[in-house]
């Protein structure tokens, strides 16, 4: 499943994550891609050891945790793994699949990817994420402070960018319901009860879907 989570940072969230990256301690995105991604992948990344890189960080995982959309729809086990990625014109990133595993001494699964877009759609040319099904591609060029999560098994890509900046953070998660097909069915009767809680309240209804719903993420969750 792909999902739109809009005004994942407030706006003042937003301000002071870009306003803290400094172009400066950008380097080559080749050096985390894994073997065949790092032939196509033509970008720049923030230094794993700038000194603010690490804060930076803590404030999106905390947004993504405090954000009900994103918990009930990717079940986060882990936040394992966070870049922030900038294309200037000319850049880009071919289609590639994220590696399975990443880590350093311990090993966590990429079960969801997330882009977080940080540059206003207005300010750059090009620059869509391309996730490409086998029923078509679907485009995404989001908001400041919105993202987009979707399965890691899938291949996506990034559209050269023709003109300004697009600054991006992005994010790898280990869910608890490794098949994105469980997490859909789970995501679906969430929503469902929560519609049928705020129009009639805790009805015989709304007790057999929650039900279901405890029961199923009981037989699925890996946690
Ligand atoms: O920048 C994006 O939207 C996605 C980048 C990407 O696919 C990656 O870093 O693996
Ligand atoms: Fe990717």
């Amino acid at each position: 499943m792909m999902l739109t989570i809009p005004d994942v940072l407030t706006s003042e969230e937003l301000n002071s994550v870009v306003s803290n990256l400094d172009a400066s301690d950008f380097v080559d995105g080749k050096t985390t891609a894994g073997w065949h991604a790092k032939l196509v992948k033509q970008n720049t990344q923030l230094k794993n050891e700038a000194s603010y890189s690490q804060e930076l960080k803590e404030t999106i995982k905390n947004a993504l945790r405090r954000n009900p959309l994103f918990q009930i729809a990717v079940q986060p086990r882990l936040i394992h793994s966070m870049l922030f990625s900038l294309y200037e014109s000319g850049m880009s990133y071919g289609s590639h699949i994220d590696n399975a595993l990443m880590g350093g001494q311990e090993f966590w699964r990429s079960d969801v990817s997330l882009t977080l877009f940080l540059s206003s759609p207005s300010s750059y040319g090009g620059g869509e994420l391309v996730i490409e099904g086998v029923e078509g591609e679907t485009t995404f060029k989001l908001e400041a402070g919105s993202a987009i999560v979707y399965p890691s098994s899938t291949l996506h890509r990034v559209n050269p960018v023709t003109e300004g900046v697009r600054l991006v953070a992005v994010a790898w998660v280990q869910s608890l319901v490794r098949d994105p097909h469980k997490r859909e069915i789970l995501f679906d009767l969430d929503v469902a009860r929560r519609a049928l809680f705020e129009k009639q309240g805790k009805t015989t209804e709304f007790d057999l879907i929650s039900k279901s719903h405890a029961n199923l993420l009981r037989q699925w969750a890996d946690a």
